[in-house]
């Protein structure tokens, strides 16, 4: 029998990324990577005030590049078996769009406006809007975050949408609707131009839009009138979702004819990068599937009928159907994972960069390789009591309990903490996080079975996951994939296509496996389990600096 293909589309933080895929063996027959050129200027961002936009331009020229560049590996005749193609994207990454679904950095006049592009997942200058959103959620009336883990995040579609409609009277003015990249990106491959038709995805709505079946979508117009009349207009913007098994439709004749690719190929919705990513790794019901890169995302996936009576604390939402159809999907996170040990790296190399301008080459050769070099070293370090601690909220908290506005705090420093001694903080840092989430997962009734890691830290930093590790005491299963969202997506391709009937048929023909397994090293988890109570502590009273 002749394999088919499909190719699945993630868009990260940095860069996009297609595969190629082979839908019988999950094989990869292609892939390419297209870096956005504008962000990595760092345009239309002020990382002081932590604004991070995207000019939808970079996206375009993303998806066209790289599923061209992805194909162009693969054998002649690939192009005409691709069945389907689906999407992920970061988020809650909403961008404010026209009557046609069009962003607004799209049309004349708003090319430069930063309020008329995306508002990437990890922009906080909507945090006085998300303190609004939950003071008026928590007070009398319904709890609109009840699924959302009962606190709204400045990360999130509504306090973004709030910050900048406030903020800009032109964009005001011009948006029709809001949409998620995610939602954006399959109606553009199909020519849908409507904001009355574009469909929404479940995962995004669910998670970051207070949308839920409960109260038959999004939160009601006096809500949104409470918060700001400004949001009047957007009462009733969507009212039902569609998980990513649901066709968004087929291509459009100008994507089949800009890509080379055949007229009848189906795109699925879209969803959230971690959530396919965990599909794209094996997730199965109670898996904490670990989405390790510059942030993390975490995902688990649980029966409805075992979890209808629970509401999880602190989290970013529980959402039925947002990661497989008829599960309820639970997502937390850390703002800050891989992104904590680059500070540290920009931290040891930004003055050597001023001071030696004519080295930049060379310097840039010792940065590439610093953090593997710490990390060989931190690995050699004896296990002392005393070291110093840190919190892992260099870019506020996510998960448990959404706050924005904490910072890290790094307590033990003397005159003999070095680079290195620092480097093991904060990887130590990282994992406590994580086992914070851990620990209200399992404190909030959900239990986990197994934790299973991938993303850029989980494959390329083996001293971070076996800290991670010994500080969970669990063990940590990592996937095999370098690709794992983009092989997700691929996977909802093919059941779009009808190239398999479900997600479980996907994942058993195309999954990548797992490369290797850390186990806990029973020596150290006393160790471990001795430094994270302090890090609760340091934790409490940091807290309350940022009151
Ligand atoms: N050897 C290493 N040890 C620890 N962290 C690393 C190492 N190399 C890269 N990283 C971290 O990996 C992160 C990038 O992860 P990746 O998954 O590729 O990115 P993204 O989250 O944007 O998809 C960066 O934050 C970087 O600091
Ligand atoms: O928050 C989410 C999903 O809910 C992610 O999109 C966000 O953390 C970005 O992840 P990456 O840094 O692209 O791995």
């Amino acid at each position: 029998m002749e394999h088919s293909y499909v190719i699945g589309v993630d868009f990260g933080t940095d860069s996009v990324r297609s595969l190629v895929v082979d839908t019988q063996t999950g094989q990869e027959a292609g892939s390419a990577v297209y870096f956005y050129p504008r962000w990595k200027k760092g345009l239309y961002c002020d990382p002081s005030i932590q604004q991070y936009r995207q000019h939808p331009k970079d996206y375009l020229e993303g998806l066209e590049n790289s599923i061209k560049d992805a194909l162009k590996q693969c054998p002649a005749g690939t192009a005409a078996r691709v069945k389907g193609i689906a999407v992920d994207t970061t988020g809650s990454t909403p961008g404010p769009v026209d009557e046609h679904g069009t962003p607004l950095a799209l049309l004349p006049g708003f090319d430069e406006n930063p309020n008329a592009m995306f508002v990437l997942w990890k922009d906080h200058t909507a945090n006085a809007e998300a303190a609004l959103i939950n003071d008026i959620a928590h007070s009398n009336g319904k709890d609109y975050t009840a699924y959302s883990g009962g606190i709204y995040s400045s990360e999130w579609f509504w306090a973004k949408i709030l910050h900048v409609v406030q903020e800009d009277a032109a964009i005001k003015a011009a948006a029709a609707a809001w949409v998620e990249h995610c939602d954006w990106i399959p109606a553009l491959l199909t020519g849908n131009d409507s904001i009355h038709t574009l469909l929404r995805s479940r995962c995004a709505a669910g998670h970051k839009a207070m949308w839920n079946a409960s109260w038959n979508g999004l939160p009601p117009k006096d809500f949104l009138h409470k918060l700001n009349p400004v949001l009047d207009k957007y009462d009733q913007m969507y009212t039902d979702t569609v998980d990513a098994t649901v066709p968004a439709g087929t291509i459009s004749e100008e994507w089949a004819a800009k890509l080379g690719l055949p007229a009848d190929v189906v795109i699925g919705t879209g969803a959230f990068d971690a959530h396919m990513g965990a599909v794209g790794g094996g997730i199965r019901p109670y898996s904490l599937c670990k989405v390790i890169g510059t942030s993390t995302c975490d995902i688990l996936i649980a029966p409805l009928e075992e979890t209808s009576d629970k509401l999880v604390k602190g989290i970013c939402g529980q959402v039925d159907g947002s990661v497989v159809p008829d599960m309820l999907g639970l997502e937390a996170g850390q703002s800050a994972y891989g992104d904590i040990f680059a500070w540290l790296r920009k931290l040891v190399m930004g003055p050597l960069y001023d001071l030696m301008p004519d080295e930049k080459e060379k310097l840039a050769e010792v940065e590439g390789k610093l953090l593997a070099y710490l990390s060989k070293q931190a690995e050699q370090l004896p296990l002392r009591d005393n070291d110093p601690i840190a919190m892992d909220w260099f870019n506020g908290r996510r998960t448990p309990d959404a706050n924005h506005t904490v910072k890290s705090t790094i307590t033990g420093l003397h005159l003999g903490t070095d680079a290195v001694q620092l480097f093991k903080t904060l990887v130590e840092a990282a994992a406590f996080g994580a086992k914070a989430i851990a620990e209200r997962f399992v404190n909030e009734g959900i239990p986990i079975q197994e934790v299973i890691a991938l993303g850029g830290v989980a494959k390329k930093s083996g001293y971070a996951m076996q800290v991670l590790a010994d500080v969970m005491n669990r063990p940590i299963r990592i996937v095999n994939s370098e690709n794992a969202c983009a092989l997700g997506a691929a996977m909802f391709a093919a059941v779009v296509a009808g190239v398999h009937p479900d997600i479980d048929a996907a994942q058993a023909a195309m999954t990548s496996g797992f490369e290797t397994t850390w186990f806990p090293r029973e020596q150290h988890v006393p160790y471990y389990a001795n430094r994270y109570e302090k890090f609760k502590e340091i934790g409490a009273f940091t807290e309350k600096l940022y009151k």
